[in-house]
Protein backbone atom coordinates (compact mmCIF):
# COMPACT_ATOMS: atom_id res chain seq x y z
CA UNK A 1 0.00 0.00 0.00
CA UNK A 2 1.56 3.61 -1.00
CA UNK A 3 -0.58 6.57 -1.42
CA UNK A 4 1.78 7.50 -4.25
CA UNK A 5 3.79 5.06 -6.93
CA UNK A 6 6.70 6.74 -9.44
CA UNK A 7 7.20 4.19 -12.30
CA UNK A 8 10.97 4.36 -12.95
CA UNK A 9 13.87 5.48 -11.76
CA UNK A 10 15.34 7.55 -14.54
CA UNK A 11 16.10 11.13 -13.61
CA UNK A 12 12.26 11.60 -14.26
CA UNK A 13 11.48 9.51 -11.68
CA UNK A 14 14.30 10.01 -9.33
CA UNK A 15 13.55 13.95 -9.05
CA UNK A 16 9.73 13.46 -8.93
CA UNK A 17 10.73 11.31 -5.82
CA UNK A 18 13.03 13.76 -4.44
CA UNK A 19 10.64 16.69 -5.14
CA UNK A 20 8.52 14.95 -3.19
CA UNK A 21 10.61 13.94 0.33
CA UNK A 22 11.27 17.74 0.05
CA UNK A 23 7.78 18.29 0.54
CA UNK A 24 7.66 15.57 3.24
CA UNK A 25 5.27 13.61 1.09
CA UNK A 26 5.89 10.06 0.96
CA UNK A 27 6.64 7.74 -1.93
CA UNK A 28 7.21 4.45 -2.96
CA UNK A 29 9.89 4.35 -6.58
CA UNK A 30 9.63 1.69 -8.66
CA UNK A 31 12.63 0.39 -10.88
CA UNK A 32 12.31 -2.51 -13.61
CA UNK A 33 16.45 -2.50 -13.54
CA UNK A 34 19.07 -3.71 -10.98
CA UNK A 35 20.38 0.09 -10.81
CA UNK A 36 19.08 3.58 -11.13
CA UNK A 37 19.32 5.59 -14.34
CA UNK A 38 19.99 2.17 -16.23
CA UNK A 39 20.19 4.24 -19.44
CA UNK A 40 23.16 6.49 -18.42
CA UNK A 41 24.64 3.20 -16.64
CA UNK A 42 23.80 0.49 -19.04
CA UNK A 43 22.92 1.26 -22.19
CA UNK A 44 24.53 4.31 -23.49
CA UNK A 45 28.20 4.23 -24.88
CA UNK A 46 31.43 5.59 -23.07
CA UNK A 47 32.06 8.89 -24.73
CA UNK A 48 28.65 9.77 -24.08
CA UNK A 49 28.30 13.20 -23.02
CA UNK A 50 25.48 15.71 -21.78
CA UNK A 51 25.27 17.67 -24.93
CA UNK A 52 23.08 20.32 -23.52
CA UNK A 53 24.93 23.11 -21.02
CA UNK A 54 25.12 21.32 -17.43
CA UNK A 55 23.05 24.85 -16.78
CA UNK A 56 19.87 23.05 -18.93
CA UNK A 57 20.30 19.47 -17.49
CA UNK A 58 20.26 19.79 -13.63
CA UNK A 59 17.61 18.47 -11.42
CA UNK A 60 15.79 20.54 -9.14
CA UNK A 61 17.28 21.44 -5.64
CA UNK A 62 20.84 20.71 -7.09
CA UNK A 63 23.10 22.28 -9.01
CA UNK A 64 26.49 20.42 -10.79
CA UNK A 65 29.36 20.57 -8.89
CA UNK A 66 31.33 24.03 -9.97
CA UNK A 67 34.37 21.84 -10.69
CA UNK A 68 31.96 20.11 -13.39
CA UNK A 69 32.77 20.86 -17.20
CA UNK A 70 29.73 22.76 -19.18
CA UNK A 71 29.13 19.85 -21.26
CA UNK A 72 28.98 16.89 -18.35
CA UNK A 73 30.37 13.56 -19.22
CA UNK A 74 27.83 10.16 -18.50
CA UNK A 75 30.32 8.87 -15.49
CA UNK A 76 29.65 12.56 -14.46
CA UNK A 77 26.09 12.40 -14.53
CA UNK A 78 25.70 9.50 -12.69
CA UNK A 79 27.77 10.53 -9.48
CA UNK A 80 25.45 13.44 -10.13
CA UNK A 81 22.53 11.83 -9.53
CA UNK A 82 23.70 8.70 -6.85
CA UNK A 83 24.80 12.25 -5.08
CA UNK A 84 21.23 13.68 -5.66
CA UNK A 85 19.83 10.36 -4.24
CA UNK A 86 21.78 10.49 -1.12
CA UNK A 87 20.72 13.93 -0.79
CA UNK A 88 16.79 13.53 -0.73
CA UNK A 89 16.74 10.06 0.42
CA UNK A 90 15.91 8.52 -3.04
CA UNK A 91 15.39 4.99 -2.35
CA UNK A 92 14.17 2.81 -5.21
CA UNK A 93 12.55 -0.66 -4.82
CA UNK A 94 14.38 -2.48 -7.96
CA UNK A 95 13.88 -5.60 -9.80
CA UNK A 96 10.00 -4.09 -9.87
CA UNK A 97 8.62 -3.86 -13.42
CA UNK A 98 5.25 -2.75 -13.47
CA UNK A 99 2.91 -4.85 -15.58
CA UNK A 100 -0.21 -3.16 -15.08
CA UNK A 101 -2.11 -0.02 -13.85
CA UNK A 102 -6.01 0.33 -13.62
CA UNK A 103 -8.04 3.06 -12.31
CA UNK A 104 -10.50 1.38 -9.53
CA UNK A 105 -13.29 4.32 -9.64
CA UNK A 106 -15.05 2.81 -6.78
CA UNK A 107 -12.11 2.78 -4.58
CA UNK A 108 -10.55 6.13 -6.13
CA UNK A 109 -7.40 4.33 -6.10
CA UNK A 110 -4.71 3.02 -8.86
CA UNK A 111 -4.41 -0.77 -8.71
CA UNK A 112 -0.88 -1.55 -9.75
CA UNK A 113 0.46 -4.76 -10.10
CA UNK A 114 4.45 -4.84 -10.19
CA UNK A 115 6.64 -8.18 -11.39
CA UNK A 116 9.28 -9.29 -8.74
CA UNK A 117 11.91 -10.09 -10.80
CA UNK A 118 13.88 -11.66 -8.02
CA UNK A 119 10.74 -14.17 -6.91
CA UNK A 120 9.04 -13.44 -9.87
CA UNK A 121 5.59 -12.73 -7.96
CA UNK A 122 3.35 -10.54 -8.49
CA UNK A 123 3.13 -7.42 -5.85
CA UNK A 124 -0.04 -5.39 -5.82
CA UNK A 125 0.19 -1.63 -4.76
CA UNK A 126 -3.21 0.44 -4.44
CA UNK A 127 -2.07 4.10 -4.77
CA UNK A 128 -4.28 7.19 -5.05
CA UNK A 129 -1.62 8.73 -7.12
CA UNK A 130 0.45 7.54 -10.16
CA UNK A 131 3.69 9.02 -11.59
CA UNK A 132 4.84 7.55 -14.88
CA UNK A 133 8.53 7.93 -15.31
CA UNK A 134 9.27 5.23 -17.80
CA UNK A 135 11.19 7.55 -20.30
CA UNK A 136 11.20 8.21 -23.90
CA UNK A 137 13.77 5.79 -24.63
CA UNK A 138 12.32 2.71 -22.68
CA UNK A 139 12.52 0.50 -25.71
CA UNK A 140 14.90 0.17 -28.40
CA UNK A 141 13.72 0.02 -31.83
CA UNK A 142 15.14 -2.21 -34.49
CA UNK A 143 12.97 -2.02 -37.93
CA UNK A 144 12.17 -4.72 -39.57
CA UNK A 145 14.89 -5.52 -42.67
CA UNK A 146 14.62 -8.52 -44.99
CA UNK A 147 17.28 -10.85 -44.71
CA UNK A 148 18.44 -9.35 -41.45
CA UNK A 149 18.19 -13.04 -39.41
CA UNK A 150 21.06 -14.21 -42.64
CA UNK A 151 23.43 -11.79 -41.63
CA UNK A 152 26.82 -13.23 -41.10
CA UNK A 153 28.27 -10.32 -38.74
CA UNK A 154 27.75 -9.24 -35.59
CA UNK A 155 24.44 -7.02 -34.89
CA UNK A 156 23.35 -4.75 -32.20
CA UNK A 157 21.24 -1.66 -31.22
CA UNK A 158 22.99 1.56 -30.43
CA UNK A 159 21.90 0.57 -26.59
CA UNK A 160 24.48 -1.86 -26.53
CA UNK A 161 27.29 -0.01 -28.18
CA UNK A 162 30.17 1.04 -26.01
CA UNK A 163 33.10 1.80 -27.40
CA UNK A 164 35.18 1.04 -31.03
CA UNK A 165 37.90 -1.19 -29.75
CA UNK A 166 36.60 -4.64 -30.69
CA UNK A 167 35.45 -3.31 -34.30
CA UNK A 168 39.44 -2.21 -35.20
CA UNK A 169 39.65 -2.60 -39.53
CA UNK A 170 35.98 -3.83 -39.35
CA UNK A 171 33.42 -2.42 -41.82
CA UNK A 172 30.66 -1.72 -39.71
CA UNK A 173 27.31 0.38 -41.02
CA UNK A 174 25.47 2.51 -38.63
CA UNK A 175 22.09 2.63 -39.39
CA UNK A 176 19.99 6.27 -38.31
CA UNK A 177 21.88 10.01 -38.36
CA UNK A 178 20.02 10.65 -35.47
CA UNK A 179 22.66 11.90 -32.64
CA UNK A 180 23.37 8.40 -31.26
CA UNK A 181 24.19 7.29 -34.74
CA UNK A 182 26.46 9.66 -36.13
CA UNK A 183 28.35 9.75 -32.98
CA UNK A 184 28.83 6.01 -32.53
CA UNK A 185 30.24 6.41 -36.33
CA UNK A 186 32.94 8.91 -35.28
CA UNK A 187 33.53 6.21 -32.29
CA UNK A 188 34.25 3.91 -34.56
CA UNK A 189 36.48 5.75 -37.07
CA UNK A 190 38.68 7.25 -34.21
CA UNK A 191 38.96 3.39 -33.03
CA UNK A 192 40.15 2.74 -36.51
CA UNK A 193 37.69 0.75 -38.13
CA UNK A 194 35.60 1.58 -41.38
CA UNK A 195 32.58 2.99 -40.49
CA UNK A 196 29.55 3.90 -43.06
CA UNK A 197 26.31 5.08 -42.12
CA UNK A 198 23.18 5.64 -43.81
CA UNK A 199 21.29 9.29 -44.03
CA UNK A 200 17.79 8.37 -45.43
CA UNK A 201 16.49 11.94 -44.34
CA UNK A 202 17.57 15.65 -44.65
CA UNK A 203 19.48 16.44 -41.04
CA UNK A 204 20.07 19.76 -39.74
CA UNK A 205 23.81 19.81 -38.48
CA UNK A 206 24.49 22.02 -35.00
CA UNK A 207 27.61 21.85 -32.96
CA UNK A 208 27.54 22.67 -29.45
CA UNK A 209 27.99 26.59 -29.84
CA UNK A 210 25.52 27.30 -32.19
CA UNK A 211 22.91 24.92 -29.87
CA UNK A 212 23.97 26.91 -26.96
CA UNK A 213 23.05 30.24 -29.24
CA UNK A 214 19.79 28.70 -30.24
CA UNK A 215 18.79 27.67 -26.66
CA UNK A 216 19.83 30.97 -25.88
CA UNK A 217 18.00 32.93 -28.15
CA UNK A 218 15.06 31.28 -28.17
CA UNK A 219 13.63 33.48 -25.23
CA UNK A 220 13.75 36.47 -27.06
CA UNK A 221 13.07 35.68 -30.59
CA UNK A 222 10.52 33.77 -32.68
CA UNK A 223 11.30 30.55 -33.74
CA UNK A 224 11.32 31.43 -37.38
CA UNK A 225 14.45 34.09 -36.27
CA UNK A 226 16.14 31.24 -34.32
CA UNK A 227 16.30 28.63 -36.85
CA UNK A 228 17.07 31.32 -39.18
CA UNK A 229 20.11 32.47 -37.10
CA UNK A 230 21.49 29.24 -36.62
CA UNK A 231 20.20 27.85 -40.16
CA UNK A 232 22.51 30.64 -41.40
CA UNK A 233 25.15 29.54 -39.45
CA UNK A 234 25.56 25.74 -39.96
CA UNK A 235 25.97 26.69 -43.66
CA UNK A 236 29.05 29.10 -42.64
CA UNK A 237 30.42 26.33 -40.18
CA UNK A 238 30.05 22.98 -42.19
CA UNK A 239 29.00 24.30 -45.72
CA UNK A 240 27.53 22.21 -48.28
CA UNK A 241 27.09 18.97 -47.19
CA UNK A 242 25.03 17.45 -50.79
CA UNK A 243 28.11 16.28 -52.31
CA UNK A 244 28.51 13.94 -49.03
CA UNK A 245 25.49 12.54 -49.53
CA UNK A 246 23.13 15.21 -46.48
CA UNK A 247 20.58 17.44 -47.14
CA UNK A 248 19.04 19.92 -44.89
CA UNK A 249 15.44 20.09 -44.09
CA UNK A 250 13.87 22.85 -45.37
CA UNK A 251 12.03 23.33 -41.91
CA UNK A 252 14.77 24.96 -38.51
CA UNK A 253 16.36 22.69 -36.51
CA UNK A 254 14.20 23.91 -33.48
CA UNK A 255 10.83 24.34 -35.59
CA UNK A 256 11.04 20.38 -36.33
CA UNK A 257 11.57 19.92 -32.71
CA UNK A 258 8.82 21.26 -31.91
CA UNK A 259 6.94 20.07 -34.35
CA UNK A 260 7.85 16.56 -34.96
CA UNK A 261 10.15 15.75 -32.03
CA UNK A 262 13.48 15.41 -34.08
CA UNK A 263 16.10 16.63 -32.82
CA UNK A 264 18.96 18.47 -34.16
CA UNK A 265 22.03 16.64 -34.63
CA UNK A 266 25.16 17.81 -32.66
CA UNK A 267 28.46 17.57 -34.50
CA UNK A 268 30.90 16.40 -32.11
CA UNK A 269 33.44 16.13 -35.34
CA UNK A 270 31.41 13.23 -37.53
CA UNK A 271 31.08 16.18 -40.25
CA UNK A 272 34.93 16.75 -39.94
CA UNK A 273 35.65 12.54 -40.81
CA UNK A 274 32.82 12.40 -43.10
CA UNK A 275 34.55 15.01 -45.42
CA UNK A 276 37.47 13.08 -44.87
CA UNK A 277 36.02 9.77 -46.24
CA UNK A 278 36.87 8.04 -42.87
CA UNK A 279 32.95 8.11 -42.56
CA UNK A 280 31.06 6.96 -45.74
CA UNK A 281 27.38 7.96 -46.15
CA UNK A 282 25.17 5.75 -47.98
CA UNK A 283 21.60 5.66 -48.66
CA UNK A 284 19.31 3.80 -47.40
CA UNK A 285 19.36 -0.31 -47.54
CA UNK A 286 16.83 -2.91 -49.36
CA UNK A 287 17.75 -6.27 -48.21
CA UNK A 288 20.96 -8.39 -46.45
CA UNK A 289 22.16 -11.43 -47.90
CA UNK A 290 25.07 -13.39 -45.86
CA UNK A 291 27.42 -10.67 -45.34
CA UNK A 292 26.47 -8.44 -48.05
CA UNK A 293 23.97 -5.40 -48.00
CA UNK A 294 22.43 -4.15 -51.14
CA UNK A 295 21.08 -0.13 -51.14
CA UNK A 296 18.88 1.29 -52.70
CA UNK A 297 20.95 2.98 -54.45
CA UNK A 298 21.93 -0.45 -56.26
CA UNK A 299 25.53 -1.08 -54.74
CA UNK A 300 25.78 -3.94 -52.51
CA UNK A 301 28.94 -4.36 -49.72
CA UNK A 302 30.40 -6.29 -47.55
CA UNK A 303 30.13 -5.50 -43.58
CA UNK A 304 31.35 -7.02 -40.17
CA UNK A 305 29.28 -5.55 -38.24
CA UNK A 306 25.68 -3.48 -38.30
CA UNK A 307 24.80 -1.06 -35.66
CA UNK A 308 20.85 0.38 -35.16
CA UNK A 309 20.98 3.32 -33.87
CA UNK A 310 17.46 3.58 -35.10
CA UNK A 311 16.03 5.31 -31.90
CA UNK A 312 13.26 4.02 -29.31
CA UNK A 313 9.92 3.39 -28.86
CA UNK A 314 8.06 3.06 -26.08
CA UNK A 315 5.77 0.39 -24.59
CA UNK A 316 3.68 2.24 -21.47
CA UNK A 317 0.19 1.79 -22.84
CA UNK A 318 0.47 -1.51 -22.75
CA UNK A 319 0.45 -1.75 -19.04
CA UNK A 320 -0.76 1.96 -18.01
CA UNK A 321 -4.99 2.01 -18.80
CA UNK A 322 -5.53 5.27 -19.09
CA UNK A 323 -6.55 6.76 -22.79
CA UNK A 324 -6.30 10.60 -21.63
CA UNK A 325 -2.54 11.27 -20.29
CA UNK A 326 0.12 9.38 -23.27
CA UNK A 327 -0.98 9.34 -27.03
CA UNK A 328 -0.38 6.07 -28.56
CA UNK A 329 3.22 6.71 -29.24
CA UNK A 330 3.74 6.99 -24.83
CA UNK A 331 4.40 10.59 -25.18
CA UNK A 332 2.24 13.39 -23.11
CA UNK A 333 -0.67 14.10 -25.71
CA UNK A 334 -1.62 17.54 -24.11
CA UNK A 335 0.86 20.20 -25.49
CA UNK A 336 2.89 22.52 -23.11
CA UNK A 337 2.56 23.37 -20.07
CA UNK A 338 0.07 21.47 -18.58
CA UNK A 339 0.98 18.00 -20.18
CA UNK A 340 2.50 16.34 -17.24
CA UNK A 341 -1.60 16.16 -15.06
CA UNK A 342 -3.91 13.56 -15.84
CA UNK A 343 -7.11 12.24 -14.92
CA UNK A 344 -7.54 10.66 -11.42
CA UNK A 345 -4.15 11.51 -9.98
CA UNK A 346 -2.21 10.01 -13.08
CA UNK A 347 0.91 12.37 -14.01
CA UNK A 348 3.84 11.97 -16.06
CA UNK A 349 7.18 13.19 -16.13
CA UNK A 350 10.04 13.59 -19.20
CA UNK A 351 7.55 12.33 -21.74
CA UNK A 352 7.54 16.09 -23.48
CA UNK A 353 10.78 15.89 -25.68
CA UNK A 354 12.20 19.03 -23.35
CA UNK A 355 15.07 16.71 -22.09
CA UNK A 356 16.13 16.69 -18.64
CA UNK A 357 15.11 20.44 -17.55
CA UNK A 358 11.63 19.40 -19.07
CA UNK A 359 11.64 16.55 -16.45
CA UNK A 360 12.96 18.49 -13.51
CA UNK A 361 9.97 20.75 -14.25
CA UNK A 362 7.54 18.46 -14.00
CA UNK A 363 8.86 16.98 -11.25
CA UNK A 364 8.27 20.08 -9.14
CA UNK A 365 5.21 20.76 -10.70
CA UNK A 366 3.74 17.26 -9.87
CA UNK A 367 5.09 16.91 -6.23
CA UNK A 368 3.63 20.66 -5.60
CA UNK A 369 0.35 19.38 -6.91
CA UNK A 370 0.44 16.18 -5.04
CA UNK A 371 1.39 18.33 -2.00
CA UNK A 372 -1.96 20.80 -2.25
CA UNK A 373 -4.20 17.96 -2.99
CA UNK A 374 -3.25 16.05 0.18
C1 LIG B 1 22.14 8.26 -25.81
C2 LIG B 1 21.23 9.29 -25.16
C3 LIG B 1 21.75 10.52 -24.79
C4 LIG B 1 20.91 11.50 -24.25
N1 LIG B 1 21.44 12.73 -23.95
C5 LIG B 1 20.62 13.68 -23.44
C6 LIG B 1 21.15 14.97 -23.11
O1 LIG B 1 22.34 15.25 -23.33
N2 LIG B 1 20.33 15.91 -22.57
C7 LIG B 1 19.00 15.64 -22.33
O2 LIG B 1 18.30 16.53 -21.83
N3 LIG B 1 18.46 14.42 -22.64
C8 LIG B 1 19.26 13.47 -23.19
N4 LIG B 1 18.73 12.24 -23.52
C9 LIG B 1 17.27 12.04 -23.35
C10 LIG B 1 16.98 11.13 -22.11
O3 LIG B 1 15.68 10.68 -22.26
C11 LIG B 1 17.15 11.91 -20.82
O4 LIG B 1 18.47 12.28 -20.67
C12 LIG B 1 16.83 11.17 -19.55
O5 LIG B 1 17.40 9.88 -19.53
C13 LIG B 1 15.35 11.08 -19.33
O6 LIG B 1 15.17 10.52 -18.05
P1 LIG B 1 13.86 9.66 -17.72
O7 LIG B 1 13.97 9.27 -16.29
O8 LIG B 1 12.68 10.39 -18.22
O9 LIG B 1 13.98 8.36 -18.67
P2 LIG B 1 15.01 7.18 -18.57
O10 LIG B 1 16.37 7.69 -18.22
O11 LIG B 1 14.83 6.40 -19.81
O12 LIG B 1 14.50 6.31 -17.30
C14 LIG B 1 13.28 5.60 -17.32
C15 LIG B 1 13.40 4.45 -16.32
O13 LIG B 1 12.13 3.78 -16.22
C16 LIG B 1 12.36 2.39 -16.12
N5 LIG B 1 11.15 1.70 -16.59
C17 LIG B 1 10.60 1.73 -17.83
N6 LIG B 1 9.49 0.99 -17.87
C18 LIG B 1 9.29 0.48 -16.61
C19 LIG B 1 8.30 -0.35 -16.02
N7 LIG B 1 7.28 -0.82 -16.76
N8 LIG B 1 8.43 -0.69 -14.71
C20 LIG B 1 9.47 -0.21 -13.97
N9 LIG B 1 10.45 0.60 -14.48
C21 LIG B 1 10.36 0.94 -15.78
C22 LIG B 1 13.56 2.15 -17.02
O14 LIG B 1 14.23 0.95 -16.68
C23 LIG B 1 14.41 3.39 -16.76
O15 LIG B 1 15.36 3.18 -15.74
C24 LIG B 1 19.54 11.23 -24.06
C25 LIG B 1 19.02 9.97 -24.41
C26 LIG B 1 19.87 9.01 -24.96
C27 LIG B 1 19.30 7.67 -25.36
N1 LIG C 1 23.79 13.77 -25.35
C1 LIG C 1 24.14 13.29 -26.48
O1 LIG C 1 25.25 13.52 -26.96
C2 LIG C 1 23.21 12.37 -27.19
C3 LIG C 1 21.82 12.55 -27.11
N2 LIG C 1 20.99 11.66 -27.73
C4 LIG C 1 19.53 11.85 -27.62
O2 LIG C 1 18.93 10.59 -27.43
C5 LIG C 1 17.68 10.57 -28.10
C6 LIG C 1 17.64 9.40 -29.07
O3 LIG C 1 18.60 9.66 -30.10
P1 LIG C 1 18.94 8.50 -31.16
O4 LIG C 1 19.30 7.27 -30.42
O5 LIG C 1 19.91 9.04 -32.16
O6 LIG C 1 17.54 8.20 -31.87
P2 LIG C 1 16.72 9.17 -32.86
O7 LIG C 1 15.31 8.72 -32.78
O8 LIG C 1 17.03 10.60 -32.58
O9 LIG C 1 17.30 8.84 -34.32
C7 LIG C 1 16.96 7.62 -34.97
C8 LIG C 1 17.59 7.65 -36.36
O10 LIG C 1 17.40 6.38 -36.99
C9 LIG C 1 16.89 6.62 -38.29
N3 LIG C 1 16.11 5.46 -38.71
C10 LIG C 1 15.06 4.89 -38.08
N4 LIG C 1 14.64 3.82 -38.78
C11 LIG C 1 15.45 3.72 -39.88
C12 LIG C 1 15.52 2.84 -40.99
N5 LIG C 1 14.66 1.82 -41.11
N6 LIG C 1 16.46 3.03 -41.93
C13 LIG C 1 17.33 4.07 -41.81
N7 LIG C 1 17.33 4.95 -40.77
C14 LIG C 1 16.39 4.77 -39.84
C15 LIG C 1 16.08 7.89 -38.19
O11 LIG C 1 15.92 8.43 -39.47
P3 LIG C 1 14.61 9.33 -39.83
O12 LIG C 1 14.84 10.66 -39.17
O13 LIG C 1 14.63 9.38 -41.32
O14 LIG C 1 13.42 8.59 -39.26
C16 LIG C 1 16.99 8.70 -37.28
O15 LIG C 1 18.03 9.28 -38.05
C17 LIG C 1 17.51 11.91 -28.76
O16 LIG C 1 16.80 12.74 -27.90
C18 LIG C 1 18.94 12.39 -28.86
O17 LIG C 1 19.02 13.80 -28.91
C19 LIG C 1 21.47 10.58 -28.43
C20 LIG C 1 22.83 10.39 -28.53
C21 LIG C 1 23.80 11.28 -27.96
O1 LIG D 1 17.10 14.47 -25.91
C1 LIG D 1 18.10 15.17 -26.03
O2 LIG D 1 19.17 14.87 -26.55
C2 LIG D 1 18.03 16.55 -25.51
O3 LIG D 1 19.02 17.20 -25.41
C3 LIG D 1 16.69 17.05 -25.15
C4 LIG D 1 16.51 18.47 -25.47
C5 LIG D 1 15.95 19.38 -24.66
N1 LIG D 1 15.84 20.56 -25.31
C6 LIG D 1 16.36 20.45 -26.53
C7 LIG D 1 16.49 21.37 -27.57
C8 LIG D 1 17.07 20.93 -28.75
C9 LIG D 1 17.55 19.64 -28.86
C10 LIG D 1 17.42 18.71 -27.82
C11 LIG D 1 16.81 19.14 -26.66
Amino acid sequence: MGEIIVVGAGPSGIATSACLNNLSVPNILVEREDCFASLWQKKTYDRLHLHLAKEACQLPHMSFPTEYPTYVSRKQFVQYLDDYMSHFDVKPLYHRSVECATYDEVAGKWCIKVRNIDSDEVEEYLAKFLVVATGETSDAYVPEVEGLDSFTGQVLHSTMYKSGENFQNKNVLVVGCGNSGMEIALDLANFGAKPSIVVRSPIHMLNRELMSIGVGLAPYLSLDMVDGAVVLLSKLVFGDMTKYGIERPKEGPFLRKKKYGKFPFIDLGTVKKIKSGEIQVVSSFKSIKGDNVEFEDGKTRRFDAIVFATGFKRSTKKWLKDDFLLDDDGFAKQSFPSHWKGCNGLYCVGLSRRGLFGAGMDAQNIANDIKALL
